[in-house]
C-alpha cells in the first residue's frame, strides 16, 4: 500500500524565524506518518533550525535541491552528504524552476538523483510539461523522456523507493490547477513509464504526486484519483492553516 504524501515546497521563501514558527505551530497537529506522511521542503539555509524545531516524528523536513558531488571546490553548492548527516530523508530534484532558471539538464538531474540515492536518501523527482506541448500532444513524450533520462542507471532496488512529482509548468503558481483528470493522466503516464523501465511491481510501489496550484478546495478531488499518491504544494504550503487544510483532505 502506498502511503499518501502531502508535501510543501516553500521555494525561496521564509526567514529562519518564520520557518521555526511554522514548524512549532504545525508539528503536533499532523497525522501519524503511517496514515498520511507530511513533508516540507525548504531552502538549505533554513533546514537545521527546522530540524531542531521539529520535535515529533510526524513531519519530514526536506531539501529543495542539492549538488551531485559530496564535497569539493563547488562554491555555494549544497552537499547531499551534509543533508544526510543532518538527518534528512527527502530531496527535491529537477524542479521545473531549477530546469528553467538554473539550466539544469537531464544529465545534471540524473547525476543528482544518483547522489541522493548514494547518500541513502530519496529523491522527489519532478518532471514538467508546458501548455504548448500539451496542446500539440508532445507533452507525453516530454514527460516520458524526463523520467527516463533522470532514472538512467538507477537500480530497481533504488527505484522502488522513488517519489515522482508531475508538475505542469502552466499550473505552477498560476492559480490554474490542472483538472483532477489531467493530473491523473500525467501521473498514470509516469507510473506506466516506470513500469516500462522496471516492472509493474516497482511501478506500484513508486509514489506519484501532483503539483501545480494545489489548494484546500481542489486537493480532495486530486487525491481521489487512483494514480495520485500525494501533492507537492508551493504557495498553499506557506501558511500553517492552509497547509493543515491540505493535510486534512477528505477522500
Ligand atoms: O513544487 C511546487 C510547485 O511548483 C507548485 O507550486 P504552486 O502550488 O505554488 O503552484
Amino acid at each position: 500500500m502506498r502511503i499518501p504524501l502531502i508535501a510543501g515546497n516553500w521555494k525561496m521563501n521564509k526567514t529562519v524565524t518564520e520557518a521555526v514558527d511554522f514548524i512549532t505551530q504545525v508539528t503536533d497537529k499532523l497525522p501519524a506518518p503511517n496514515e498520511i506522511e507530511t513533508a516540507i521542503a525548504a531552502p538549505a539555509i533554513l533546514l537545521k533550525s527546522m530540524m531542531d524545531a521539529n520535535t515529533g516524528d510526524r513531519l519530514q523536513i526536506a531539501a529543495e535541491n542539492c549538488y551531485y558531488e559530496n564535497e569539493g571546490a563547488y562554491t555555494g553548492e549544497t552537499s547531499p552528504m551534509a543533508l544526510k548527516d543532518m538527518g534528512l530523508h527527502y530531496v527535491i530534484i529537477g524542479h521545473s524552476e531549477r530546469r528553467r532558471y538554473f539550466n539544469e539538464t537531464d544529465d545534471i538531474i540524473n547525476r543528482k538523483v544518483h547522489a541522493v540515492f548514494d547518500n541513502k536518501m530519496i529523491p522527489i523527482l519532478c518532471c514538467d510539461e508546458t501548455m504548448g506541448r500539451r496542446e500539440s500532444g508532445e507533452d507525453i513524450h516530454w514527460v516520458v523522456s524526463q523520467v527516463t533520462a533522470a532514472l538512467k542507471g538507477v537500480s530497481p532496488e533504488e527505484a522502488e523507493h522513488l517519489i515522482i512529482a508531475y508538475e505542469p509548468s502552466w499550473a505552477i503558481g498560476s492559480g490554474k490547477s490542472a483538472s483532477a483528470d489531467q493530473a491523473e493522466d500525467g501521473c498514470y503516464l509516469i507510473r506506466q513509464t516506470v513500469a516500462d523501465i522496471y516492472s509493474d511491481e516497482i511501478a506500484n510501489q513508486v509514489r506519484v504526486l501532483y503539483g501545480g496550484s494545489v489548494n484546500p478546495e481542489n486537493v480532495s478531488g486530486i487525491m481521489n484519483k487512483d494514480n495520485i499518491d500525494g501533492v507537492l504544494a508551493g504557495g498553499a504550503s506557506l501558511d500553517e492553516k492552509t497547509f493543515l487544510q491540505l493535510v486534512q483532505y477528505k477522500k
